[in-house]
């Protein structure tokens, strides 16, 4: 996938995405970091088509995404975002089945057995027949999780796939994506806040700040007191703890 000069403004308002140009690498995990309202999560809806750029084209395969059709796209792209409670009636293995229904048009049509490693990897098997509706919002996140997997796509967009997890399951997801990413080879594009977690899951970062595509690399190139702190306007500092490496921290107000 290739960003050329993508900009974007939401209903002719002020421009939010300012002419980036970048290359998501097939096969790496890519983390998108930067502060609150930066525009992380606009740049990861024109990357999957749920947004157009204003101008610029993001390309798929060569083709811009913005021609493929909806069912193109779905063979390609899986996205796991902030959901709504749309699905709260379904059971746990129906909406798991919709990550399907791009490859077989109908619910009805998917055995159960066809879902059932993906429940398996999300530790979901004792849940399958539960009712969306009572499950706490850790289990929930990792329902979306599942449906996005069953899919099947060659990229995995994952918007703070983090939220509502407590640390297990952080740890948990961090290690399915790894594994997607291991056997299947797929591309993974994740907004990350926690920087630790993203630096060390990512095989490349993008930095964003206001709109603009400040900087692109491996993690490594980044583990720099002074930029980050510019970048996140605050006080951060580096530190070493063994058995694990450079761990980033902010100071709280006043600390220097
Ligand atoms: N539907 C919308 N209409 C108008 N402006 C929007 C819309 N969605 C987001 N924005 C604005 O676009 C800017 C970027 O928002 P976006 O959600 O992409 O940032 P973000 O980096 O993902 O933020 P956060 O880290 O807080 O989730 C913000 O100023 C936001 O107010």
């Amino acid at each position: 996938m290739q960003l050329n000069n993508v900009s974007f403004s939401y209903h002719q308002q002020s421009e939010i995405i300012h002419n980036v140009s970048a290359d998501v690498t097939p096969g790496h995990i890519l983390s998108i970091v930067g502060p609150n309202g930066a525009g992380k999560t606009t740049l990861l809806k024109l990357m999957t088509g749920e947004l157009k750029p204003s101008r610029g084209a993001v390309m798929l395969d060569g083709e811009p995404l913005s021609q493929l059709t909806r069912k193109q796209r779905a063979d390609q792209i899986a996205i796991v975002s902030q959901q709504n409670q749309l699905y709260d009636d379904m059971k746990v293995i129906d909406v798991v089945k919709m990550g399907r229904l791009a490859k077989h048009g109908l619910l009805a049509a998917i055995d159960d057995q066809e879902v059932a490693p993906y429940l398996a990897m999300t530790g979901l098997q004792s849940f399958a027949n539960r009712p969306m509706s009572q499950l706490s919002g850790g289990q929930k996140q990792r329902v979306w999780i599942a449906a996005a997997i069953a899919q099947d796509p060659q990229y995995l967009f994952l918007d703070e796939p983090t939220t509502y997890l407590d640390i297990r399951y952080q740890t948990e997801l961090m290690a399915i994506i790894e594994k997607l990413h291991r056997q299947r080879q797929m591309t993974i594009v994740m907004i990350l806040h926690d920087i630790n977690q993203a630096f060390r899951m990512s095989d490349d970062i993008w930095l964003i700040k206001a709109g603009k595509l400040v900087s692109t690399g491996q993690p490594n190139q980044f583990y720099d007191e002074r930029s980050l702190s510019e970048i996140f306007n605050t006080a951060i500092r580096i530190v070493s703890i063994p058995d694990y490496g450079k761990y980033i921290v902010e100071l709280p107000d006043g600390a220097n």
